[in-house]
């Protein structure tokens, strides 16, 4: 129930007698933090020693560990408020007034909630942590269930300064002391224009959202809804809660946040600290191994071959067969006796060896191996001897070197360049055209010097395969410095002209040369893979089943929170998929929360969006958009400049709306259209159409709907993604004649 301003003719009087009584305890709050602030700085001056042999000051040595226990608590809580102050709103946000059940008869119990918990000289609560369960009431309380609530207030700041009040009230009287004002302070945060950035909701959670909030930190929790309801701010809460409730598990296990794009990450990347919270990993799907980072997209086809769980046996292959450039006959002179083996028994041998062995844990094995099987091709003599020579034989180490050298997942990836290649190694489960589409990517990766993001799951698959690449041997076949070796022939490195590449190759082993796209792909080194405590993945629906390999690799031990709406899935074979995230998810149980609101969309610009998503996806997860602009979106046939269309288009949002705008063209006019980037002091952004899941604006300009579809296979679902970016208004342009435009 809200209350209503027109109800109190004398509402401005009493909103500000309420907002100067708010301000006397948010000013209150401060000056408790600056006393902590100057306590602990001197108590950390000080020192512990001082307490400890103090025995005729005033200070015992156990009051002191209390007293630091407490200020080094109040410091940090202090720390973050200056952070807190400089960039976000306010520290208090709300208030809550208890019926006498709560407190003693005649007197009422008030709680106020904030970023962080506050507490005075007394330890009596100034502030509650908005995750503290005395603060649950302030999300959970409703007129129908008040849980002894009697008026929740919401308090809008200006850093410290309280600028207004909205009060609901939770029963149906307010007793006559307890005023209520304002208009409801939902309504209020959504109508409010968008920045570049995403915002916490923290002042305005509504019930249904704060019960995923607080859901469970075992097992999976599962956030679906249509676009808009919430799920991604839901979702960075819910990180927010963890960490609070259980910070040692989740603080020093890590939390990982995994969203789709580098843009995304870049939108949300404010929401945690301006909980209070830094310490999570953000991380945008091309960026999540160690070493590796892609922001380029592949076309669709190739990354769904590349998505495909199909793909895992052409990489076993790829990463079982000998590096580039081993040898394929061993011979050495080994306690005088000559020794051969040739390619069948070296195969033999390998195979044997990776049997049971990461190819990089298994130098040791395979020398072992290729001992045994030197000297049963011997027999003569003793054998004890005959190891013991082969051990010191420098004609075994440089074989070892190039026969069994460390291997970068990369590499491997990067030999599979050609499609007889790669039909042969997929042995059938490509066909002729997948295996040309991922050797041309690899050929364009090698071109361009970058990877796709779909590459990074393989490099991953293929790392897991071949274990960590060893330090001490990984510098021994390391990368010539080219400039250190004046002259390449003394050292056997000549110049080899490989698929249209330059590359070097040395007697023992293939060197690649300096040439600058294919060393940026193997800069850095490839990690081991770090285990998180808790992974969070935001679009779910649109990994793909190697991504979700990629992502059960980092948490095997994890609990989940996921994400999506297959909706706006713009991958093809959803059950794949699903089978990868149930593998991923092992044995855990799962818990799902339906989010059926949408706080985005003007109701207007959501119908818009319906019309176009419904006949291709009858039974899309439609939801309720609660706000009502009454202006429908803008349609409009165009003809001639695009450009010029554009530009008019943005005069009138850059009238209409004083927070950001995106202009979303089919991939293809981007680079026409980027004279609009930063337009409007920055407001205004150009971006791709699959770059803006998760995104959303004041206002958008969609250019060429029907290009849009066509360019994605995910077709209308992608553009359904466009279409529900927008916030306040939308322009829709259509060229009178696209091809041509
Ligand atoms: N309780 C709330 N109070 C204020 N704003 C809210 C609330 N819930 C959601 N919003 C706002 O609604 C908008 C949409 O939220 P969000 O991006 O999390 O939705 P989503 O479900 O992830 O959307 P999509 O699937 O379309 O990417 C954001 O601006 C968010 O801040």
């Amino acid at each position: 129930m809200t209350a209503s301003s027109s109800l109190r003719p004398d509402l401005g009087d009493v909103a500000a007698t309420e907002v100067a009584a708010e301000q006397a305890h948010v000013d209150r709050v401060y000056a408790e933090l600056a006393k902590a602030d100057a306590r602990a700085a001197s108590v950390a001056a000080e020192g512990l020693a001082r307490g400890r042999t103090d025995r005729t000051g005033d200070v015992r040595d156990e009051e002191m560990t209390g007293l630091f226990e407490r200020d080094a608590l109040m410091y940090a809580a202090a720390r973050r408020r200056a952070t807190l102050e400089k960039q976000y709103e306010g520290l208090v946000f709300g208030r809550l007034d208890l019926g006498e059940e709560h407190s003693e008869p005649g007197e009422r119990e008030v709680r106020h909630i904030g970023r962080l918990g506050v507490r005075d000289d007394d330890y009596e609560p100034l502030v509650i942590d908005w995750r503290a369960p005395a603060a649950a009431a302030f999300y959970r309380a409703t007129p129908v269930e008040p849980m002894g609530v009697l008026r929740r207030r919401v308090l809008r700041c200006s850093g410290s300064r309280v600028i207004g009040v909205e009060d609901d009230l939770m029963v149906p009287e307010a007793p006559e002391d307890l005023v209520v004002v304002g208009d409801g302070a939902l309504m209020a945060a959504l109508t409010r224009s968008r920045g570049r950035q995403m915002r916490d909701i923290v002042a305005t959670i509504q019930a249904h959202q704060d019960a995923a909030i607080r859901a469970t930190s075992r097992g999976v929790v599962e956030i679906s809804g249509g676009p808009g309801t919430g799920k991604t701010v839901v979702a960075l809460h819910r990180a927010a809660y963890l960490l609070y409730s259980e910070r040692r598990r989740f603080e020093s296990g890590g939390i990982l946040v995994v969203g789709p794009s580098a843009a995304y990450t870049a939108y949300i990347e404010r929401v945690l600290p301006s909980l209070g919270e830094d310490s999570v990993a953000l991380r945008a799907l091309g960026d999540l191994v160690d070493g590796v980072t892609a922001t380029r997209m592949d076309h669709p086809e190739v990354a769904a071959v590349k998505g495909s769980l199909r793909i895992r046996r052409l990489l076993a292959r790829a990463a079982g067969r000998p590096p580039e450039g081993a040898p394929t006959v061993f011979r050495a002179f080994i306690a005088g006796h000559a020794v051969r083996l040739d390619e069948p028994q070296l195969a033999g041998l390998r195979k044997r060896v990776l049997r049971g062995h990461a190819h990089n844990l298994a130098t040791d094995q395979a020398r072992e191996a290729l001992a045994q099987a030197a000297w049963e091709s011997v027999r003569l003599g003793e054998r004890e001897h005959f190891l013991d020579a082969f051990d010191s034989s420098r004609d075994v180490d440089e074989f070892m070197a190039a026969w069994w050298p460390q291997v970068d997942p990369r590499e491997v990836l990067l030999r599979l360049v050609d499609t007889d290649d790669v039909s042969r190694l997929a042995g059938g489960v490509l066909t002729h055209d997948e295996a040309a589409a991922v050797a041309v990517s690899n050929r364009e990766a090698l071109e361009e010097g970058t990877w796709s993001v779909a590459d990074v799951a393989l490099i991953d698959d293929l790392a897991a395969r071949l274990g960590p690449v060893q330090e001490a041997a990984a510098e021994e076949v390391g990368f010539y410095d080219i400039e250190e070796l004046d002259d390449l022939g003394a050292h056997g490195v000549q110049d080899v002209q490989v698929g249209g590449m330059s590359r070097m190759a040395t007697r023992s082993n293939a060197v690649i040369t300096p040439v600058d796209a294919r060393e940026r792909l193997l800069q850095g080194r490839i990690e081991r893979p770090t285990s998180y405590a808790h992974v969070l993945v935001d679009e779910a629906q649109d990994l793909s089943p190697m991504q979700w390999r990629m992502l059960g690799r980092r948490g095997r031990s994890a609990s989940w929170t996921v994400v999506g709406d297959a909706a706006q899935a713009s991958w093809g074979d959803l059950g794949e998929a699903l089978e990868a995230r149930r593998a991923a998810y092992g044995s855990l149980p799962i818990q799902s929360f339906h989010m059926d609101t949408n706080y985005r969309n003007a109701r207007e610009i959501f119908d818009y969006a319906r019309r176009v998503i419904l006949p291709v996806v009858p039974d899309a997860d439609i939801p309720n958009a609660v706000r009502e602009t009454g202006i429908d979106p803008r349609e409009m046939v165009i003809d001639g400049s695009v450009e010029r269309h554009v530009g008019m288009a943005l005069e009138e949002l850059l009238q209409e709306v004083d927070g950001s705008i995106a202009i979303i063209p089919p991939t293809r006019w981007h680079d026409r259209l980027r004279v609009f980037d930063g337009a409007g002091d920055g407001r205004v952004q150009v971006i791709d159409p699959l770059s803006t899941k998760g995104l959303e604006w004041d206002a958008t300009i969609v250019l060429d709907p029907e290009g849009i579809a066509q360019e994605s296979p995910g077709g209308a679902r992608v553009l359904y993604v466009v279409l529900t970016r927008a916030a306040h208004r939308m322009s829709v342009l259509r060229p009178h004649n696209p091809t041509s435009a």
